[in-house]
């Protein structure tokens, strides 16, 4: 459904000293996205994730490669461009509703932009507010609503126009456990329904819970692309942890035995659980700020 080839992009701005100066946000990406597929982009602040999200959705030019949607190469200069971009809907890390207008106000706005008919419009907002069980707040200014209430109305309105591709940047962004949780579900029934969801995030539960498949990003490099639990099988079932002065340390084994046999071995005090793409992410790239 959505193939990415050797992606990049190069940034070139200036510094602090002014003199000119290149940041690679995404490096030689290359990816192959199923259709009905809820496809996660895992990485730290700064990876690159936001950056492949407006470059597959013909919002920013990439340095080098390609973009494929079907099968069909498509590029930013294209002059249907228009009509590609009618397959996506998008999600953006930012709130950018016109805050002094009304939900129902700001769901009209896009489903004109769409060219979508009144009557089309009239339904289709009342039918996502209830989806989204938000459908009390639909004359409310966006302004006076909950974090949690702003974000599933984002996504009401980028379902709008019945897009094919949903992509969202970090949906669930400084939102309580439960809503995080309503709104997983919400991306799970679209994906039923035959979407196919792109996500990014920094959240490896959201990414685990979530995902059927996970590219994990570092520096604008992709690591390594599994399912949740494929990453876990490969790189280790169990985890022995242990103190070293101030330090935790964590050692990944496949067999339990075998994760006893260290943990015995070790005159730390220890001790061995289960493992979670966490503890694959810390492996894969070493390092935890960020998260
Ligand atoms: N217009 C720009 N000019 C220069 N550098 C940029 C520009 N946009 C992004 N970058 C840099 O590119 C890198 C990747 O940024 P990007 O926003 O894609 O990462 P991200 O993984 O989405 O991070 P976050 O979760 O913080 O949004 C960062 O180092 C960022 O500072």
């Amino acid at each position: 459904m959505i193939e990415v080839k050797n992606l990049s992009k190069v940034f070139k701005y200036k510094d602090k000293k002014n003199q000119m100066a290149e940041k690679t946000a995404v490096d030689n990406l290359s990816l192959d996205i199923k259709a009905g597929e809820i496809f996660g982009l895992l990485g730290p602040n700064g990876s690159g994730k936001t950056t492949t999200i407006r470059m597959l959705t013909m919002l920013l030019k990439p340095t080098t490669g390609e973009i494929f949607y079907d099968g069909r190469h498509v590029d930013i200069d294209d002059k249907d461009v228009r009509e590609v971009k009618q397959m996506f809907g998008i999600v953006p890390q930012n709130l950018n509703f016109d805050m002094d207008l009304t939900v129902r106000e700001n769901m009209e706005l896009h489903g004109r932009l769409y060219h979508m008919n009144r009557k089309d419009r009239e339904e289709r907002i009342s039918e996502l507010l209830k989806y989204v069980g938000v459908e009390e707040v639909i004359n409310d200014k966006v302004r006076n609503l909950s974090g949690g209430m702003k974000r599933r109305v984002l996504i009401a309105r980028a379902l709008m126009h019945n897009p094919r591709i949903l992509f969202m940047d970090e949906p669930t962004v400084a939102l309580d456990p439960q809503v995080r949780r309503r709104i997983w579900e919400l991306i799970r029934q679209l994906a039923n329904k035959g979407t196919t969801v792109l996500i990014t995030t920094h959240y490896i539960e959201e990414a685990e819970e979530l995902c059927d498949r996970v590219a994990i990003v570092n520096h604008g490099k992709l690591l390594d692309i599994d399912t949740p639990q494929g990453f876990i099988s490969r790189l280790g079932r169990y985890v022995v942890e242990w103190t070293e002065g101030t330090h935790k340390e964590f050692k990944l084994f496949n067999c339990r035995e075998e994760a006893g046999q260290y943990l015995t071995q070790l005159d730390a005090p220890g001790g061995i659980r289960k493992s979670n793409l966490e503890d694959v992410f810390i492996e894969m790239t070493g390092r935890k700020e960020g998260l």
